[in-house]
């Protein structure tokens, strides 16, 4: 099995891949707009000055390009599809960062925090816009299929997100529908990230619905992991601090488990929840080990298991050479443990 440095690389690959043809499509935006999205990016201060900032873990790309290998032997054909969903992504970051009003990611101050709302709005618009133009104008023969599974995912992930926001306006969320919102917000984009590799490598239908239901599995235990770091997670890796979801009474993945199925320490977990508007230090810390003592940090562990065995099962379905397989494995494993 490949170590984790082993995955790091295959990830550092990727973008070596994508990262000229992002920077390409950047070019065409007005010169305001370019700024913002490059420091987005990471490649420049807030003045333009360059830099080597961290521009996150390129995990969907990373997915992209190892699923196109794996079915015709070289990522090169899926280059377009990888810079697609990364500028996916990183409108949904803008975006989301504004609706949460963080002013932290990847360890550097938001869009919105900079430069207020409405260029967080519209510079969030136009990477979505790029992404379009550039699977359109990629020249591929699959190139309508997988701009139309892109938009299928897009609207999906948005949706995703309207059901976060409505979540926080109301005092109960079962399970299933937690489970919905996540794989709306995150599945979604992971399994479409799979997928076009797969469709602008020219697989057939059946493989290439293998292959999105590898990353969508994957999304989910994507997903729960992140729930896990915004409670636990150490704030030097996150950029967030400690506990932070809890402190914004987030019904993240295993606080909604511990409600519904975490006993007398999950009806006092509920009570927290409507006692305890602007939680002190002492507040936060005593509903993580609620969360702990009901068994939803058990529960979210296991359950992340299982969805990278189920994403295993569904590659299964797609008959890929070993080496591949091996190395898509050990991207699952990796995302669930998120040594990153
Ligand atoms: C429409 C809208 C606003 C949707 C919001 C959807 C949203 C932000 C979902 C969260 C997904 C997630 C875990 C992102 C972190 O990805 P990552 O850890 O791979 O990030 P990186 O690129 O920094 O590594």
């Amino acid at each position: 099995m490949p170590s984790a440095t082993n995955v790091l690389d295959l990830l550092a690959r990727g973008r070596e891949l994508v990262d000229p043809q992002l920077r390409h499509a950047l070019d065409r935006l007005d010169e305001h707009t370019r700024l913002v999205a490059t420091y987005h990016f990471g490649w420049c201060d807030e003045h333009g000055r360059p830099t080597g900032a961290n521009s996150g873990k390129a995990i969907r790309p990373g997915l992209t390009l190892l699923v196109a290998e794996a079915v015709c032997g070289s990522p090169e054909p899926a280059v377009p599809g990888g810079v697609a969903v990364e500028l996916i992504h990183n409108f949904s970051l803008i975006h989301d960062d504004l609706m949460d009003r963080d002013t932290q990611r990847r360890h550097r101050r938001t869009v919105w925090a900079i430069w207020g709302d409405a260029t967080a709005v519209l510079v969030g618009d136009a990477l979505a816009c790029l992404a379009d133009e550039v699977l359109a104008e990629c020249n591929s023969p699959y190139a309508v299929r997988a701009g139309h599974a892109l938009a299928v995912a897009t609207r999906e992930l948005i949706r995703g997100q309207v059901l976060d926001v409505a979540f926080e306006r109301r005092d109960s969320v079962s399970l299933p529908e937690c489970v919905d919102m996540a794989a709306g917000k995150t599945s979604s984009l992971l399994g479409a990230s799979a997928e076009l590799g797969a469709i602008l490598a020219g697989a057939d239908a059946a493989t290439c619905e293998a292959f999105r239901t590898y990353g969508w599995e994957l999304g989910l235990a994507f997903q729960i992991v992140d729930d896990l770091l915004g409670i636990w997670g150490a704030p030097e890796k996150t950029g967030k601090p400690v506990f932070s979801d809890l402190r914004a009474h987030k019904k993240t993945l295993p606080v909604v488990w511990s409600l519904e199925y975490g006993g007398a320490h999950g009806r006092e977990l509920a009570a927290w929840f409507t006692e305890t508007a602007a939680p002190s230090e002492d507040d936060v810390r005593r509903a993580a080990a609620l969360v702990e003592d009901a068994g939803g940090r058990e529960w979210a562990l296991a359950e992340a298991d299982e969805r990278v065995r189920k994403a295993g099962k569904a590659l299964d379905a797609a008959g890929i050479a070993p080496a591949n397989r091996d190395q898509l494995d050990q991207l699952a494993q990796f995302i669930a443990e998120r040594q990153l």
